[in-house]
């Protein structure tokens, strides 16, 4: 099966119909506000249609009504405010609240997405999508969206409007100024497309060019690498900068527009007079037509104006809706079957076959049992597949073809939760989150008091290490453990192992870093710990190696006995 990728430029037709699940939840509010904006749109159009009364009022000597239709206009003006702003303010906390969904769902998809699906992607545009395109769309709703729905609504309000007032004129202005703007505003919207795509993945190219150096520094430093790496980070720089001017040209082709009012104000009034010259139109209903025409065409442009900006927004919200559908189907049945995932069994590899995209296959037609209680080595030279059958035996990855069984379950149709708290890895390369040792070592299932802690090292026989540290077990371990030495952080994630107590634990060259007494102690107590526990180690150490009872070899997966004797 094909992995699921990412796209830069991802499908944006329909993209608020895929959206919907998370309007849904806001639907009731979502009809309080477009009544809220038709009723101020309504009152936006009435003073204008006022002010024609006013003016026709006047031109017929009517004092009473000219004083009438003032008040009536103050009045209008007053609530029509009220009503635009609560409208506006209503959008923006709706709008909020509708992101504040899609934020939650994209992180928990993506802290579901399955160990592939996440390396097979740059971090930084993983980054970005959870955190720069939401905030960008952030920002659109705070900003030009409420812009955006008034500017519509009075459009349609005031064009109705003037439907009633004067059929001919209002086909007059909708001939003239429509099929010329549509053209403008299609142009525009055909160049935008790819130009905000391109601008979003280009600033992603460079979110991610900081997210994979700035942790790399120490290595780049010692590699002589910076300088390799300022170039990588030029050129994702004048990439930025070629679809920076790519998006100030597609908006240049918005201020055509400009032209057209004007255009289209002249005309109004120079027909305007002709029917006032031939007694079809009153001055007041022609004044209205002046005010409601410059209207249309202003509102017109401020809606042309959030196009951009909309397009913009409609691109961020396809990158991240994307994440989210493909978080779900590189996780094609995460906890459909086994209701109940036996507490302990044996491990099966049954005809399994993996390898990485572009890449050689790396396990073919792969079968083994392990026994509950048993102690497999595995070893072999440096790439030939034993990391990536530890992920595989671990839950972390799925075979192309065949199956891992574990009590007779197929992890891949396992409940996630339970596969992680039956099957533990514990890799070479440990990355700690900021907070005490003890805290670190206490992120297992079920949260462990400090007296667990204590008993875990214990029985790890590293009580003495712990005591040793600064602060003991309350030393604080840095930003991703950087004030622990390797092996410190290699203990840290073995006791947090032994806390979780799972029936299948694998240390991928856990040990690699602790002195050979240590690691010795560690894996016989380990290994000791139950007579259910499998114990599978990765290991190139000689020691390690000679510890175990059983022994794979990779890449040919030879399993021998203790004594080096091949198994069936
Ligand atoms: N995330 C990945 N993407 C693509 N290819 C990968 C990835 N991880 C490993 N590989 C490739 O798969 C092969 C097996 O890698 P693996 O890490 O399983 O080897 P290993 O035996 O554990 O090596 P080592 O002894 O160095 O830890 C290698 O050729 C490697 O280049």
């Amino acid at each position: 099966m094909a992995e699921a990728r990412l796209s830069g430029l991802p499908e944006q037709r329909r993209v608020l119909r895929r959206a919907w699940p998370f309007l849904r939840r806001r639907r009731l509010a979502l009809a309080g506000v477009i009544v809220l904006e038709l009723v101020g749109a309504g009152l936006a159009v009435a003073v204008t249609a006022t002010i024609g009364r006013i003016v026709g009022a006047a031109g017929n000597g009517d004092r009473d009504g000219v004083l009438g239709w003032s008040l009536a206009l103050a009045v209008m003006v007053v609530v029509g405010g009220v009503v635009t702003w609560q409208a506006r303010y209503r959008i923006v906390e709706v709008g909020e609240l509708v992101l504040a969904g899609v934020r939650e769902r994209a992180t928990e998809a993506v802290a579901r997405a399955p160990l592939r699906f996440l390396e097979a992607h740059r971090r930084g545009d993983l980054l970005r999508r959870l955190t720069g395109e939401i905030n960008g769309l952030g920002a659109f709703v705070g900003g030009t969206l409420p812009d955006l729905v008034t500017a519509t609504t009075v459009l349609a309000v005031t064009v109705l409007m003037l439907v009633v007032l004067s059929w001919p004129l209002t086909i007059l202005l909708l001939v003239g100024f429509v099929p010329v703007a549509v053209v403008i505003v299609g142009r525009f919207k055909r160049a935008a497309g790819p130009a905000y795509g391109e601008l979003s993945e280009a600033e992603a190219a460079v979110a991610a060019s900081f997210a994979e150096s700035l942790p790399a520094q120490e290595q780049l430093r010692v590699s002589g690498g910076v300088a390799r790496w300022l170039g990588w980070f030029a050129r994702a720089n004048d990439r930025l900068l070629a679809a920076e001017r790519n998006r100030v040209r597609a908006e240049l082709r918005l201020n055509l527009l400009a032209l057209l009012q004007a255009a289209a104000v002249g005309g109004i009034v120079v027909a305007g007079a002709a029917l006032i010259d031939a007694g079809l139109l009153s001055v007041g209903v022609a004044v209205v037509f002046v005010l409601a025409s410059r209207d249309i065409v202003n509102r017109f442009e401020d809606l042309a104006a959030s196009i951009g900006d909309a397009r913009e927004a409609q691109v961020r919200l396809a990158r991240v809706l994307e994440l989210i559908q493909l978080c779900g189907d590189a996780n094609p049945s995460p906890g459909t079957g086994a209701t109940e995932f036996p507490g302990s069994g044996a491990l099966t590899l049954a005809g399994v076959d993996f390898g990485y995209p572009a890449g050689p296959p790396v396990l073919a037609n792969l079968s083994l049992t392990v026994a509950p209680g048993d102690h497999l080595v595995i070893a072999g030279e440096t790439g030939s597949g034993k990391s990536t059958l530890g992920k595989l035996v671990a839950g972390l990855y799925r075979p192309a073809s065949g199956t891992v069984n574990y009590a007779g379950v197929d992890l891949a149709a396992a409940d996630p939760v339970q596969v992680r708290e039956r099957i533990v890895l514990v890799p070479q390369e440990v990355v700690l989150v900021e907070g005490s040792v003890a805290e670190n070592m206490a992120m297992v299932p079920g949260r462990p008091g400090r007296l667990a802690v204590e008993a875990a090292l214990d029985r790890l026989g590293l009580t003495a290490w712990a005591a040793s540290l600064p602060d003991g077990l309350d030393t604080g371990v840095g930003r991703h453990g950087a004030r622990l030495s390797a092996g410190e952080r290699q203990l840290v994630a073995i006791a947090r192992a032994a806390l979780a107590d799972p029936a299948v634990l694998i240390l991928d060259e856990a040990t690699a870093d602790v002195d050979p007494v240590t690691a010795a102690r560690i894996e016989q107590t380990l290994a000791a710990a139950s007579d259910q526990r499998t114990l599978i180690v990765i290991a190139h150490r000689a020691d390690t190696i000679a510890r175990g009872r059983l022994l794979l070899r990779m890449p040919e997966a030879r399993l021998s006995d203790g004594a080096g004797r091949p198994m069936p």
